[in-house]
């Protein structure tokens, strides 16, 4: 029953990634943010970056796509070498179909909600992932200050995974720090995404270390039980 710990390359040297991704050894999954210049207004790779990057680590990969069309692209990504593959709820027309396109290729499904995109409508289709992603900045940027008023949003979230008994894990990406992490984890999350609290320290495994340390002990005490 572990909490996860993924540092997001955002805020890693882009021109030696490989290195970047050894630097975070321990971690449990390598958070790659794939943006279109068109979803968020910022660039910064794409499917031949994740296959080179799946081959130089043994890290899993868990794609963010901040991408339009996610219906078109999710499944190249899983292609490309990606574990895990988190598309938009706003950038995707059938989402059943591609998170069941997703894991018939034999990765994890996830979707994820931007912070003014409600958890309710889709409730009927939380058995069809394997994860959800509940951003807590606005998606574009690294090194943004956490949404305060997204842990109703995690707190609703995770009472609608136990009413349902489902094993989904529960995303929080954006802000998250050794100062943000235990509210995120006392709200519900299991997962946590950190770009600049890792990349942006001299020791980058120590500060993965950290908030693992941080998120098991809150977790261990919080109302619910960590679904892994
Ligand atoms: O998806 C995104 C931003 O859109 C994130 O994954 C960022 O990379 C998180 O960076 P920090 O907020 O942790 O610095
Ligand atoms: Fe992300």
């Amino acid at each position: 029953m572990a909490v996860q710990i993924n540092p997001s390359i955002l805020s890693a040297d882009f021109s030696r990634l490989a290195e970047e991704a050894k630097a975070v050894e321990g971690a449990d999954w390598l958070h790659v943010d794939v943006m279109d210049n068109h979803f968020v207004p910022n660039l910064t790779l794409g499917v031949p970056i994740v296959e080179s990057l799946s081959r130089a680590t043994d890290i899993p990969l868990d794609c963010h796509l901040m991408i339009e069309d996610a219906d078109r692209w999710a499944p190249q990504y899983v292609e490309a070498g990606a574990r895990s593959v988190t598309f938009h709820a706003e950038a995707c027309a059938a989402p059943v179909r591609t998170a069941r396109e997703i894991r018939a290729k034999g990765a994890r499904a996830s979707m994820a909600l931007k912070p003014a995109t409600p958890i309710e409508p889709y409730e009927d289709l939380l058995p069809e992932l394997d994860m959800l992603l509940i951003m807590t900045v606005e998606p574009g940027f690294g090194g943004q200050a956490f949404l305060d008023i997204m842990l109703p949003k995690i707190r609703r979230t995770r009472e609608l995974i136990s009413k349902h008994g489902l094993e989904l894990w529960l995303q929080v990406d954006g802000g998250v720090s050794a100062s943000t992490i235990e509210r995120c984890a006392e709200a519900g999350a299991d997962v946590f995404v950190a770009g600049s609290a890792v990349y942006g320290t001299d020791d980058p495994a120590a500060a993965v270390r950290m908030l693992r340390n941080q998120a098991t002990e809150t977790t261990a005490t919080a109302g619910w039980a960590c679904g892994h």
